[in-house]
C-alpha cells in the first residue's frame, strides 16, 4: 500500500526532527522515515558493546578506506543526538566567513544565523557547567592550561536537571550519555523537537531503511524496507536528513550522480584524538561530569584545533593502547589513574563519499599534511598541559575518531561545485531538499549540532513559503493537487473517497489519459 504526504523526511537526527517540528506545527502532513529503532530511556543499551551494536550504523565500525579514521554515526530514533554529548555551540565569525568564501551563499554570516539560533535554543534547556561540577580530570586540565598560560572556558551542554548522586555528591554521575540518556536529561531529539512533532501529528515509521528516492513531476516516491517488508511512500516534497554519509549514500544509490557532479565531494569530519595522561593519584575520570571544559585560546583556533577534557568507558579506552597481553593488562589496571584530553582537529582537506564498482559505500578520507600539522600542534599542547600538572607519562592516540560528519552534498552557488542551492533545494530537482550536515561547505572546527538545527529551522521557513497551503493533506489541499495525489504513477489498486463533483470530474479527466477507472457510488478505484 502506498501512502501520500505533504513532506517525507528521511532521518530523525537534529536536522530531521527540527524540520518535523516546524512543518507539523504549521499544519503540514509529514512522515518521518528512520532506519533505526525507537528506543527510549527504559530500553537504551546498558553497556558499551551493546551501545555500538544497537545504536550505530555498522556497529560503530565504519572506517575510511585506509582504516585510519573510525566514523561513528547514530542509527536510532533521534540519530546522532541520542549518542552524542550534546555540547551545543554557536559558530563564530571565522567559521561562517570561511563558509561564505567557499559557498558564496549570502546568508552564511553571523547576523543571519542569530535569529535561527535564538529560535531553536528557545526549545532547549542549556546548561553551563559550574565550578562544583568539574571532576578531577577537568581540574587537572584547567590547572595545566592555567600554568601554560592558555585560556579555557566552561562547556555549554543541552541538559535538563541531570540529577545529583547523594552518595558521591556528584551531578552527571552515570556516564551513560553516549549510550542514550537514561534520565531524559540530555536534550536529544526524542525528548525535545521530535516529541513536539509527534504531538502535532507527525507520522513516524522506524526500522524503515530507505533504499531509493525517485523524483517525479508531481511527487517524490521513497522506496524502502520496513522490518523485511518492501514499502513505498509518496510525498509532494522529500527532505533528506539522513546525515552526511546517509544522505549522500542514498542519492548516489538512487542514481543522482550523473546530474550532480559534486555529489560525494567535500566530506569532512573533525578528527578527534584522545590522549591519556597517567597520574600517581587516582583521577577517577569516569565519575561525575566527564566533559565540562574546553580550550579557549585564540592561537589554537587559528592553528586549527581545540582541546577538551573527555573520558570513555573501558572498551573505548582499551582501544587506545596498541598491543596485547600483560602490557595491555597493566595499562588497563591504571584506569582510575588516567586523565584524558582530546584534540579535535578542524580538518583542512576534503574527502569523498562514493560507491565502488559493486555499489558499496566507500569513504575516501585521508589526513593530509595540513591536517597532520594541526593534529601535531594539538598533541604538543596536550603534552605541555600534562607535563605542567605532573603526569607520569602520556599516551598519544594511535588513531582518530570522526564524530562530526559533514559534507558530501555541499551547499553552494552552482551545480558544478555543489549539490544544493542556498534554499536547500537539490539542483535540478524541484521537490527534493537536503537540510542535514551533508550540506556543510567545509569543516567549521566547532560542534555542529546547534547549527544543523538552526539551518533546519531556516529550511522549514523556505519550504513553508514554497508550499503555502501547508495544511492537512487530505482535508485542505486544492482539487488540482488532490488529482496528483490520486493519479500519479499508482502501482497498485487504490481506493479513494471523493467528496465533491469537482473532485470526481478532475479525477475522471486525468484518468482518461492514464488509467482505467471503475466507479461505484462515491468510491473510485484506479489501476495503472
Ligand atoms: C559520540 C558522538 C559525540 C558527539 N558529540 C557531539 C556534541 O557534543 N555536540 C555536537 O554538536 N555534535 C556532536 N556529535 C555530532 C552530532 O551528533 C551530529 O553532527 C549530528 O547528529 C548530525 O545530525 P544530522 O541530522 O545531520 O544527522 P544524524 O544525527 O546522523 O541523523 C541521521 C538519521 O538518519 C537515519 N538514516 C540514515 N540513512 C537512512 C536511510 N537510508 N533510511 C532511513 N534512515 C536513515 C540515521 O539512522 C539517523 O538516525 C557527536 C557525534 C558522536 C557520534
Amino acid at each position: 500500500m502506498q501512502e501520500s504526504y505533504d513532506f517525507a523526511i528521511i532521518g530523525s537526527g537534529p536536522s530531521g526532527s527540527v524540520l518535523a517540528h516546524y512543518l507539523t506545527q504549521a499544519g503540514a502532513q509529514c512522515v518521518m522515515l528512520e532506519a533505526g529503532k525507537a528506543l527510549d530511556k527504559r530500553t537504551y543499551p546498558k553497556n558499551e558493546l551493546h551501545a555500538n551494536s544497537q545504536l550505530m550504523w555498522n556497529g560503530g565500525m565504519d572506517t575510511s578506506q585506509d582504516a585510519q579514521l573510525l566514523f561513528l554515526r547514530g542509527k536510532v530514533l533521534g540519530g546522532g543526538s541520542v549518542i552524542n554529548q550534546c555540547l551545543l555551540d554557536r559558530f563564530d565569525a571565522l567559521a561562517l566567513e570561511d563558509w561564505q568564501a567557499k559557498s558564496t551563499v549570502d546568508w552564511h554570516q553571523l547576523a543571519d544565523f542569530e535569529r535561527h539560533y535564538n529560535e531553536v535554543e528557545s526549545h532547549l534547556c542549556l546548561h553551563h557547567f559550574t565550578d562544583d561540577e568539574h571532576q578531577r580530570n577537568a581540574q587537572l586540565f584547567m590547572q595545566g592550561l592555567d600554568q601554560c598560560g592558555m585560556k579555557w572556558t566552561r562547556l555549554r551542554r543541552g541538559q535538563n536537571n541531570c540529577g545529583h548522586n547523594a552518595k558521591t555528591g556528584q551531578r552527571n554521575d552515570c556516564m551513560q550519555c553516549l549510550n542514550g540518556c537514561v534520565r531524559d536529561a540530555k536534550q536529544s531529539m526524542p525528548v525535545t523537537f521530535l516529541r513536539k512533532a509527534r504531538q502535532q501529528g507527525l507520522a513516524l515509521l522506524t526500522e524503515f531503511n530507505v533504499t531509493q528516492v525517485i523524483h517525479g513531476q508531481h511527487f517524490v516516491t521513497v522506496f524502502g524496507e520496513q522490518q523485511g517488508q518492501p514499502r513505498q511512500i509518496r510525498a509532494r516534497h522529500c527532505i533528506m536528513a539522513a546525515g552526511a554519509i546517509g544522505s549522500t549514500e542514498l542519492l548516489l544509490k538512487s542514481g543522482f550522480s550523473s546530474s550532480l557532479p559534486a555529489l560525494g565531494q567535500g566530506f569532512t569530519c573533525h578528527p578527534q584524538l584522545m590522549n591519556i595522561g597517567l597520574f600517581d593519584e587516582p583521577v577517577d575520570a569516569h565519575l561525575g561530569t566527564f566533559q565540562s571544559v574546553k580550550s579557549d585560546e585564540p592561537q589554537f583556533r587559528q592553528q586549527g584545533f581545540k582541546l577538551e577534557n573527555v573520558f570513555a568507558g573501558p572498551i573505548a579506552i582499551a582501544m587506545l593502547k596498541p598491543g596485547f597481553g600483560q602490557e595491555h593488562q597493566d595499562f588497563m589496571q591504571k584506569y582510575r589513574h588516567m586523565a584524558c584530553i582530546e584534540v579535535a582537529v578542524r580538518d583542512a582537506t576534503e574527502g569523498q563519499i562514493r560507491l565502488n564498482n559493486k555499489g558499496e559505500l566507500v569513504i575516501d578520507k585521508r589526513l593530509q599534511p595540513a591536517d597532520l600539522q594541526r593534529a601535531q600542534a594539538g598533541l604538543n599542547a596536550v603534552e605541555r598541559v600534562f607535563d605542567a600538572v605532573g603526569a607520569q607519562s602520556v599516551l598519544k592516540s594511535p588513531f582518530s575518531f570522526g564524530l562530526h560528519l559533514m559534507g558530501g552534498c555541499t551547499m553552494g552557488e552552482g551545480v558544478h561545485n555543489s549539490v544544493v542551492n542556498s534554499d536547500f533545494g537539490v539542483w535540478g530537482y524541484d521537490r527534493l531538499s537536503i537540510a542535514d550536515s551533508s550540506i556543510f561547505p567545509n569543516a567549521p572546527g566547532i560542534n555542529p549540532s546547534l547549527t544543523i538545527m538552526a539551518m533546519a529551522h531556516r529550511a522549514s521557513e523556505v519550504l513553508l513559503a514554497k508550499y503555502p497551503c501547508r495544511s492537512q493533506y487530505t482535508r485542505h489541499i486544492p482539487a488540482q493537487d488532490r488529482s496528483d495525489l490520486v493519479l500519479e504513477s499508482v502501482t497498485e489498486t487504490k481506493t479513494v473517497v471523493l467528496k465533491s463533483a469537482a473532485e470526481k470530474s478532475t479525477l475522471a479527466n486525468a484518468s482518461a489519459k492514464k488509467m482505467k477507472l471503475k466507479s461505484e457510488g462515491n468510491k473510485v478505484t484506479t489501476e495503472v
